[in-house]
């Protein structure tokens, strides 16, 4: 379909204020693959970048799947407070780069955060009613090893450390408003889909609801 074409189908209600969803798992349970998945899907929603001080894996790129940055930069960026919410995971530092994601909702997009429940409660903090966090567990403990283990991005140490920190993250999947099991990827990327469907839909997030209602009742009248 042509741009105009899809623009003629806009109707007033179709501004929407954007909102910021938040994945988060214990490691190796699936948030990179189901992130990756849905932003290739969905041109409305844009991933944020995050910084980070651990060192790059193998096939990573720098700017797309995190800003590596040293530990004295990210102390900047945290002094001048250009971090929306910032955390220590697995002993590195993590946090959320603040313009980049009021540059996307500013624009009517929303926002993806591949984040720790720690990140979480932050946002939770600043930004409750734009936001929308989905917990993601594996379906056991074997699995989720296994999954680091073929991953195979990470050492046996590394990988030992993220598993002994699996059950605390997990502990965390109450102060989610979602839970998805994450058994099968397409049925959870849909799922996920459907989640963030029904949330565009929420009408606090619709913008032009009474200014459309309001034209219709004039034209009913007539
Ligand atoms: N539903 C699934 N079934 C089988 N394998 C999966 C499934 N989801 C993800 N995987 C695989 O599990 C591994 C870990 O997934 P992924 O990197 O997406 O996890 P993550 O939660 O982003 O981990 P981290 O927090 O360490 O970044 C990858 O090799 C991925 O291909
Ligand atoms: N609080 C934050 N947590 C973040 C951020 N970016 C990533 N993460 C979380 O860190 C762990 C480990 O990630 P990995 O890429 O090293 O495997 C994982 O749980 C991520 O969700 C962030 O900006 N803030």
């Amino acid at each position: 379909m042509s741009d105009a074409a899809t623009t003629s189908r806009r109707l007033p209600h179709d501004r929407r204020r954007g909102l910021m969803l938040v994945l988060s798992s214990p490691s190796g349970a699936g948030k990179t693959t189901l992130s990756r998945r849905l932003l290739a899907s969905d041109d409305d929603i844009a991933l944020s970048v995050s910084v980070t001080t651990r060192a790059k894996r193998p096939g990573e790129v720098d700017g797309v799947d995190y800003h590596f940055i040293d530990k004295p930069a990210f102390q900047r960026m945290v002094d001048d407070d250009a971090l929306l919410e910032h955390a220590t995971v697995f002993e590195n530092s993590y946090g959320t780069p603040r313009a980049a994601v009021e540059a996307t909702l500013a624009s009517g997009r929303d926002v993806l955060f591949d984040i720790d429940w720690q990140g979480t409660q932050q946002l939770a903090d600043r930004a409750r009613d734009d936001l929308v966090t989905v917990f993601i567990l594996p379906p056991s403990i074997v699995e989720l090893e296994r999954r680091l283990t073929t991953r195979a991005q990470d050492s046996a140490e590394v990988v030992a450390r993220r598993m002994a920190k699996a059950a605390d993250e997990m502990s965390h999947y109450a102060e989610y408003d979602y839970v998805l099991v994450n058994d099968d990827v397409d049925r959870s990327l849909a799922n996920l889909e459907a989640i963030l469907r029904a949330e565009r839909l929420r009408r606090k997030r619709q913008l032009g609801l009474s200014g459309f209602v309001n034209g219709m009742r004039e034209d009913a009248g007539r």
